[in-house]
């Protein structure tokens, strides 16, 4: 056994489970690449997603898949070494995306944000290099929950992210089955495991978007007010009353 079966995994699994039944995120015959970065959230992504692979009715395959944007000092060794360890079938691709970001970057734009695109590109790559279907992402419930709120306050849309979302090539889908999965039980989890988490290396790794900040912030004061908040707001997601919102595209006024 990789990981200790205590209940805090059997939530996670559990919940993982739940989105992957409510969302149709994993079918017979599938090959899934996971994106492993060496965080905590696809750490925890990919045991999950192993342990339900061995109790599952339906066949389906995973191959771990890790990019090194090449920032020096990422310590891609570490994340190897673990998946080696655990017997995971892997690969892992070197890239020259720091050199790319450096030269194209405007000023002023989001490092993140450009490394994530160049990264979802390479992603596509592999898995058709490896046959694989579909992509499997570390988001988790906070993610989803954070992005609805930066969505509405900042940009003016209502939207947080799709959980099964068809790539652009026709050819991928990218699934998010840590949905339901609060980012604190993703924490606890990869501290009691003692899985081997690394940072990206980048010139702002670790310092965590101020707006993104800001929302995470606001969701844990209210949280002291009102115990339930994550669950209602993802919950909210699902329970959408269209002839209450003021779009025109979805309503005949
Ligand atoms: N270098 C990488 N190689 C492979 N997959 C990656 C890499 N970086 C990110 N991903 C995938 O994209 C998801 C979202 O990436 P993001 O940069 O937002 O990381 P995150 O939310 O901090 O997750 P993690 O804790 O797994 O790093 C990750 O959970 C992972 O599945």
């Amino acid at each position: 056994m990789p990981y200790s079966e205590d209940n805090l995994f059997r939530r996670i699994r559990k919940l993982a489970g739940r989105a992957i039944g409510d969302f149709n995120l994993i079918e017979e015959g599938d090959r899934i690449a996971v994106g492993v970065s060496g965080g905590k959230d696809s750490y925890t992504l990919l045991h999950v997603l192993e342990s339900l692979r061995r109790k599952a009715p339906i066949r389906f395959d995973l191959v771990a898949v890790n990019v090194d944007a090449g920032y020096p000092g990422y310590r891609k060794e570490v994340v190897e070494e673990h998946l080696r360890a655990r017997g995971f079938v892997y690969r892992m691709q070197s890239t020259d995306s720091y050199a790319i970001i450096e030269e194209k970057r405007r000023p002023g734009s989001s490092y993140c944000s450009f490394c994530a695109r160049l990264r979802r590109g390479v992603l596509y790559t592999l898995a058709d290099e490896l046959g694989c279907n579909k992509i499997a992402l570390g988001h988790h419930l906070d993610d989803f929950i954070e992005t609805l709120l930066l969505n509405q306050f900042y940009v003016g849309t209502l939207a947080a992210m799709s959980p099964k979302l068809a790539a652009d090539n026709g050819r991928h889908t990218v699934i998010r089955p840590l949905l339901y999965v609060e980012e604190q039980d993703i924490i606890s989890f990869t501290r009691a495991n003692q899985l081997p988490i690394i940072c990206c290396a980048c010139p702002v790794c670790g310092v965590v978007d101020q707006k993104r900040k800001r929302m995470k912030r606001l969701i844990r004061d209210l949280a002291a007010e009102i115990p339930h908040i994550r669950s209602s707001m993802i919950g909210a997601l699902s329970n959408v009353h269209p002839g209450h919102l003021l779009d025109k595209k979805l309503q005949n006024f």
